[in-house]
């Protein structure tokens, strides 16, 4: 029988298969790759043996999970205050790793005014945004329904809402707790394992304990190759008057252009430029 494996434990593999049980297996000896949650594979129910692995389409390195279909990128509109900057930076970090980012921007209840016009710059670069509040359960059925039969990883900074927002659409109450256990979060380092955990429907959501720190990481790219991972700028790449342009002081630069024509956003523009220089320095630095 077909199933998904959800998470392992010490041993035992823990499989949502096709009939909807979830079956607590033992590998066969013959499977040496490494199996990770999100990876499809075949199961005996009779025996509680996992005996084969599919092949996987991708896999995400942090956290480690297979066939992962979108990264949900969630911030709060306050507390703490929405950072444009901080937005590009985790949008970079997802596509450079070749994952596609859905925007959740939670606590909309807390708004001044007319708060999706910071958004307008996320749109036009082709990214969907789902305004939400999972205090007042404002669009959580739209959301929902976009992570429906997906493999779903959630990350976002501290205070985003994360856990309130799994609390409400995660559908096993045990699971439940284990998702927001803050005493498993505060653990002196001990790394929980990744899990998936079942949604009200059919989709799966990978929960990122310590992801508010992911701002801290290394980013794993070339600046050469940074303008690639900024989709408004990547479509006008290779069509600047230099043949390796890098957008930010060469004459005969149409992003420059595009830039100041506000065809191109002004914010994103000047979070490229802060990313290409960091990244530039490093590269100087070794
Ligand atoms: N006003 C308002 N507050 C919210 C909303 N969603 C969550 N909160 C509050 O925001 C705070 C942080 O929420 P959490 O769910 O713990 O945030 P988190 O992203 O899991 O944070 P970490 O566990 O630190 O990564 C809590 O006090 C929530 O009650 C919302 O829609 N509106
Ligand atoms: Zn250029």
């Amino acid at each position: 029988m077909k199933g998904i494996l959800i998470k392992s434990i010490g041993g035992f593999f823990f499989v949502a298969a096709e009939d909807k049980e979830i079956y607590q297996c033992r590998i066969r000896g013959r499977i040496r790759e490494k199996i990770y949650p999100g990876d499809k594979v075949e199961i005996d129910p009779s025996t509680q043996t996992l005996e084969k692995l599919y092949p996987r389409d991708n896999i995400l390195k942090r956290p480690q999970v297979a066939n992962v279909d979108q990264v949900i990128i969630m911030l709060a509109l306050k507390n703490p205050e929405f950072k444009p900057s901080l937005l590009d930076y985790f949008l970079l970090l997802v596509e450079s790793s070749g994952f596609k980012p859905l925007l959740v921007i939670n606590k909309i209840d807390q708004a001044a005014g007319d708060y999706q016009k910071m958004f307008v710059d996320y749109e036009q670069a082709g990214y969907k945004v789902h305004f939400i509040s999972v205090k007042q359960e404002i669009n959580l059925g739209v959301l929902l329904a976009e992570l429906d039969q997906k493999i779903n990883v959630l990350t976002g900074p501290s205070g985003a809402g994360k856990s309130s927002l799994l609390n409400k659409i995660i559908a096993d109450a045990d699971l439940k707790t284990a998702a927001v256990s803050k005493k498993l979060k505060k653990g002196v380092h001990t790394t929980r394992m990744v899990e998936l955990l079942a949604l009200d429907n059919e989709g799966w959501v990978a929960d990122t304990p310590g992801f508010s720190s992911m701002t801290n990481l290394n980013l794993e790219i070339e600046a050469a190759d940074l303008s690639w991972y900024f989709p408004e700028i990547a479509k006008f790449n290779n069509q600047c008057r230099f043949n390796r342009c890098s957008h930010t002081h060469e004459p005969g630069c149409l992003v420059q252009t595009k830039v100041e024509a506000g065809e191109i956003s002004a914010s994103r523009y000047q979070s490229y430029q802060r990313i290409y220089h960091e990244l530039k320095a490093k590269e100087r630095k070794y």
